[in-house]
């Protein structure tokens, strides 16, 4: 069977103690040993990838990140990227908290991930390797330059270059 490249995962983060002091519900449960949701009563989602309430952010990277960043490093592109509601745990998860503050069972996907790569890097002494790097806050329809404070209120598009390649610009 042909392998379909975008695979979705999907996270159920606890309840924050706000929302059990105000007697929130959970309304979404794992269905054990399986890759599928309950939402709900009876409404049955299949994924990719199901992490429980529970799950820790090394199972998460393990399972579903770490491949793609070992692949890169055999010259395949990947991407990963969070999508879900306010407060759903995109940031958790993604780890966009500076290295020096997130206490090393709780890094996310950004921190584990470029330690990795650079681990990498170490290991193939004989291979060149070209690293760059950008951080852009995409908001509605505007961009901004989280490493360039300058630029960071500037106009900033997406576009293709005269390569083809996928260039952030700033006009
Ligand atoms: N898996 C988790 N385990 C424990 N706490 C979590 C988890 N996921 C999220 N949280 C907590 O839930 C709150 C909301 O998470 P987070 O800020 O990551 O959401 P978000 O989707 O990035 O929100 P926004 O869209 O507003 O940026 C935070 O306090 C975060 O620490």
């Amino acid at each position: 069977m042909e392998e379909i490249p975008v695979k979705v995962a999907v996270r159920i983060r606890p309840l924050l103690c706000k929302e059990v002091l105000h007697n929130h519900q959970v309304c979404v449960r794992v269905i054990p040993n399986s890759q599928q949701v309950i939402i709900g009563r009876d409404r049955v989602f299949t994924f990719d990838f199901v992490f429980g309430k529970n799950s820790t952010q090394d199972e998460v990277y393990n399972t579903c990140i770490k491949p793609l960043v070992l692949s890169l490093i055999e010259g395949y592109n990947a991407t990963v990227f969070a999508y879900g509601q306010i407060g759903s745990g995109k940031t958790y998860t993604i780890g966009g908290g500076h290295i020096a503050s997130v206490v090393a069972g709780q890094k996310g996907i950004i921190l584990r991930a470029i330690q990795e790569i650079f681990q990498s890097i170490s290991e193939h002494p004989n291979i060149d390797f070209n690293v760059k790097v950008s951080y852009i806050e995409v908001y509605k329809e505007d961009l901004r330059d989280l490493l360039e404070l300058e630029t960071s209120m500037k106009d900033l598009h997406i576009r293709k270059d005269e390569k083809g390649n996928t260039v952030c610009a700033c006009c």
